[in-house]
């Protein structure tokens, strides 16, 4: 080819690149402000309509997860006696089951109160902490699995090993993997559950089995305060609570402002202590537009 021509013909090419790149990198801008918008609306409607959200759960994080919740705007509630359950659990919003401290008196009120909300029509979403730590406690999430949880939230370990209903006794609540090592386990979990699985951490992963989202927010402190992965899970319960339609989303959604919350709070903390305040104010403070500029959520 003509040398000159040849210079042209590369031109174009290079030229179409950066257009298609533009268009991409647009297309990108445009669903992740999307997802902004998304997750501004739910945190939004959990502050005007205050969903009641029941939690059954460990005695680590019970103040944690309250001050979440009302600082995102709902209304907690810790009721666990089995006898209270028929005239409470109908009326909830939503409910948020989570195994850390589990103990045989406890888990027959897990059953029926997820059994309660499944007949009410209402979203249960299942904490599977420390899942491969013993076998009671694996046979305990595998039971609840059974019961029809919307949204299944764990970190890497808790995920692939529930996915697989397998032991893995030298791990504690800490996560032994990255969440995306987890996106397999957690898709087919998914899959054989019909639940919606999170896997927490670095990247947190959202999946129906079929699409997997990414939500980026947060910073890695967080995991040097206790409970903060029960806390996010009473917040997707919440979310769920406005939102039952679109529970992958909303989960994904809970997940970036807490996440977002975090960001926040780590600009003026000096450590995990003071991060557990400023995440909580941060998280009361929340508006439309620190959501729009720091949301990252994507397909992955
Ligand atoms: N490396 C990281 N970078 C950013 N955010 C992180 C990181 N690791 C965890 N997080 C965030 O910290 C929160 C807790 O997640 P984590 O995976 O530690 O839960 P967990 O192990 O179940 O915690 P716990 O059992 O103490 O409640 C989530 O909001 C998650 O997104
Ligand atoms: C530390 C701990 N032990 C059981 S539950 C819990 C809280 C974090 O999952
Ligand atoms: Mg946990």
């Amino acid at each position: 080819m003509n040398p000159i021509l040849e210079q042209c013909e590369l031109r174009k090419t290079e030229i179409t690149y950066h257009q298609a790149m533009n268009s991409k990198h647009d297309e990108d801008e445009q669903q992740r402000r999307q997802w902004g918008t998304r997750a501004w609306a739910t945190l939004s409607a959990v502050r005007t309509r205050s969903p009641l959200i029941q939690c059954i759960t460990n005695f680590v994080s019970m103040d944690l997860m309250a001050n979440t919740l009302l600082s995102a705007g709902a209304s907690p509630a810790m009721l666990h006696s089995v006898e209270e359950l028929p005239d409470f659990t109908p009326n909830a919003d939503a409910l948020c089951i989570n195994v850390g401290t589990l103990s045989p008196a406890w888990l027959p009120a897990m059953k029926f109160a997820s059994e309660l909300a499944v007949k009410a029509g209402k979203p249960w979403v299942l904490d599977p902490v420390a899942a491969g730590a013993s076998k009671f406690r694996m046979m305990a999430c595998l039971e609840l699995m059974n019961l029809k949880p919307t949204v299944v939230r764990g970190n890497g370990s808790e995920i692939i090993a529930l996915s697989k209903a397998s032991l893995d006794s030298s791990m504690g609540v800490d996560s032994g993997h990255e969440s995306v090592d987890a996106v397999e386990a957690a898709k087919s979990l998914a899959h054989s559950s019909g639940a919606i699985v999170a896997v927490s951490g670095a990247v947190d992963i959202v999946t129906d089995g079929k699409r997997v989202i990414g939500a980026r927010n947060g910073v890695a402190m967080m995991q040097k305060i206790t409970a903060t992965g029960c806390s996010v899970t009473a917040l997707i319960a919440a979310f769920l609570a406005v939102d039952q339609l679109h529970a992958l989303e909303a989960t994904a959604s809970a997940l970036s402002i807490f996440g977002i919350a975090g960001e926040m709070g780590m600009d003026v903390a000096k450590g995990p202590a003071s991060l557990r305040t400023h995440l909580i104010d941060s998280l009361y403070g929340l508006d439309e537009a620190a959501i729009i500029s720091r949301i990252r959520i994507s397909s992955l």
